[in-house]
């Protein structure tokens, strides 16, 4: 019992070939570049895009192959957009109780679906008579995931489901969300551009880039060990590829070299530090253990407490300094600094 896959999708010049598998009461979240295939992936799942290759097994029934097509009506699917896309002249309660009511369930049944599905997303009973424009758009997005959910879907698909909500009904709608999502025993399929939406609400991830996977493991490993500069930029740290290590100095593509504390056995090799272990400097550092190279500020940035500063030059890096350091350096871009970080915060593995 679970979603296996493998997709086959020619989109004109683009070609989708990704496998999937998502076991019962699990989440996998797609993520990956504008453009890399993520919304051809959840259509050729619900039905809305013919497979060219491959297969679409749920529970050991087969939804689709190149010569078979289950109809969308006939998966059994819920699907949540960006956008919640209620019938704006109905009611919440009758949003919801609308999936089961036109798939022959009796109104009373259907109507208790409704009103339970509602209850768990913790919208409470007075909200049940609103029509969508009388709700915030948070309320909204949880009637239309109830909807999505009242039709008891073997697969629930969610297409960037928090992406159109203001950053302060966002969390809200996340933790009723991860909370629902606990309780389903279905296989999901989230599509996000969020990391924090990956990494709150999915058991396993999968990057996809160019219709292919880059990546795809438990968020903890592709935390640790991400193998692609998208993968990089999302986990936030900076990523390089190494060539073998000589007595614990790997070089890069460009030449420059690193040092780590990791052991080091593979010829070719990943190589990875958080951008919060970066000393910057107006002078070179002391000292001989460390990594030191020289580069030229191309951006500063304020996270709330962090200046993320990114630096090209011996080696392009970003590094996440205190308001304090970046006052006392009074870095600007074009200005010269040295980077420093440790061997020991440097992680090397396998590419
Ligand atoms: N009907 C179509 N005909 C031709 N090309 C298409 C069609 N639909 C999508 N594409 C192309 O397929 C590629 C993947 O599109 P898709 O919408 O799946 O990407 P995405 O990862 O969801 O992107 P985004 O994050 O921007 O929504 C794009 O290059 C797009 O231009």
């Amino acid at each position: 019992m679970s979603l296996r896959a493998r997709l086959g999708v020619q989109r004109g010049h683009f070609t989708v070939d990704v496998d999937l598998t998502v076991e019962p009461g699990h989440t996998l979240a797609i993520l990956g570049p504008n453009g890399a295939g993520k919304t051809t992936i959840l259509h050729a799942l619900a039905g809305l895009a013919h497979l060219d290759g491959g297969h679409i097994t749920v529970d050991e029934t087969t939804w689709a192959t190149p010569e078979t097509d289950l109809p969308p009506e006939k998966r059994s699917v819920g699907l949540l957009a960006a956008d919640h896309l209620l019938f704006p002249h109905l009611s919440a309660l009758d949003n919801v109780a609308f999936g089961p009511r036109s798939r022959g369930t009796r109104a009373d049944t259907a109507y208790d679906i409704a009103r339970r599905e509602l209850a768990r997303l913790g919208l409470a009973d007075t909200f049940h008579a609103r029509r969508p424009h009388q709700l915030s758009h948070g309320q909204a997005q949880r009637v239309a995931l109830a909807r999505a959910l009242a039709t008891h879907p073997r697969v629930l698909l969610l297409d960037e489901p928090l992406s159109a909500l203001d950053p302060e009904s966002r969390p809200t709608v996340r933790q009723a969300l991860a909370a629902r999502l606990a309780d389903f025993d279905g296989m999901t399929v989230l599509v996000t551009h969020d990391p924090l939406d990956a990494l709150t609400l999915a058991d396993e991830l999968t990057f996809v880039r160019d219709g292919r996977v880059v990546q795809s493991g438990p968020p903890q490993q592709i935390v640790r060990e991400p193998r692609d500069p998208y993968v990089a930029q999302v986990a936030g740290l900076n990523l390089y590829a190494a060539g073998p290590a000589r007595e614990g100095t790997l070089h890069l593509a460009s030449g420059a070299a690193i040092v780590t504390a990791d052991p080091v056995i593979s010829r070719e090799n990943w190589v990875s530090f958080p951008p919060s272990a970066v000393v910057l400097g107006r002078h070179r550092p002391d000292g001989s253990a460390r990594n030191t190279w020289r580069g030229r500020v191309a951006r500063v940035e304020l996270t709330g407490q962090i200046a993320r500063v990114s630096l090209t030059g011996e080696v392009d890096l970003v590094a996440d300094i205190t308001l304090g350091s970046l006052a006392e350096l009074h870095l600007a871009a074009g200005d010269e600094v040295w980077a420093s970080v440790k061997a020991t915060e440097v992680r090397a593995y396998p590419r």
